[in-house]
């Protein structure tokens, strides 16, 4: 069974994916953190974002096994993977190691942008995870001034309009709600709440509880 989690900056996907992992026991790929991974190299190289063929070359050349997550998770590396995911040859780099991991036997839980239109459009269930943006800037400012990130509630909210309206916009593979993808907006909801949606989406869509 595949399952695929899509959704804007913030919403809650990972949350979700990670307790539908659990719960189905599958392999969970947050496809964010290859972004992120990406992003992180140009900016501690010091590589320019208009310099395609050295950003396609790092996303080809990604240790995909050695993604530290915690590092990767700052605001400054947010906006930098926004940035390199715009570029068709980096996105492109990329596609195979996410579709062979969709695809492996047993299946597996992703969660991204691009998951239920590009990445595996073939799966089972679909889900695309929103919140309003003022939700996810409180759940994200949270988060980030917790970790000790000089961030403001303001230019957090600011930050995730921009990623919005770059993720939504871009020409290669924009964030966008797949035809077949069930909806759950979790603005009013708390994360038991989230997952337990989407544990019921799981359930009609294929019979396992
Ligand atoms: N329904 C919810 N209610 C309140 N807080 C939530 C909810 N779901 C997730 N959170 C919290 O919001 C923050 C963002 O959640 P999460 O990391 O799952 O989002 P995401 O969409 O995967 O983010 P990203 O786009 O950065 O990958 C986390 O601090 C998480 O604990
Ligand atoms: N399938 C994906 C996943 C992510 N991106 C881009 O990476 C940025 C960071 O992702 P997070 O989920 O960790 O916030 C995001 O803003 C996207 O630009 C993507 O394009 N496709």
């Amino acid at each position: 069974m595949i399952i695929a989690i899509d959704g804007p900056a913030a919403s809650g996907k990972g949350t979700v994916a990670r307790a539908l992992a659990a719960h189905f026991r599958l392999p969970h790929l947050d496809t964010g953190l290859l972004y992120r991974a990406v992003g992180a190299e140009v900016l501690a190289r010091g590589l320019d974002f208009s310099d395609v063929p050295a950003l396609a070359g790092l996303a080809a050349a990604l240790d995909v096994q050695n993604l530290d997550g915690e590092a990767l998770r700052t605001g400054p590396v947010g906006e930098a993977a926004s940035r390199v995911a715009e570029i068709a040859e980096v996105r492109q780099a990329l596609i195979d190691l996410q579709r062979d991991f969709a695809r492996q036997p047993g299946g597996a839980v992703l969660d991204g942008r691009d998951i239920g239109t590009v990445i595996a459009p073939e799966a089972e269930v679909k889900i695309f995870v929103t919140a309003s943006p003022e939700a996810r800037a409180a759940r994200r400012y949270a988060e980030l001034s917790a970790r000790g990130e000089p961030v403001t509630p303001q230019s957090v909210l600011e930050d995730i309009l921009k990623r919005d309206q770059r993720d939504s916009s871009r020409a290669a593979a924009p964030l966008l709600r797949a035809v077949d993808a069930e909806l759950i907006d979790n603005t009013e909801l708390d994360k038991q709440a989230s997952i337990a949606r989407a544990l019921e989406i799981v359930a009609r869509r294929t019979g396992r509880g």
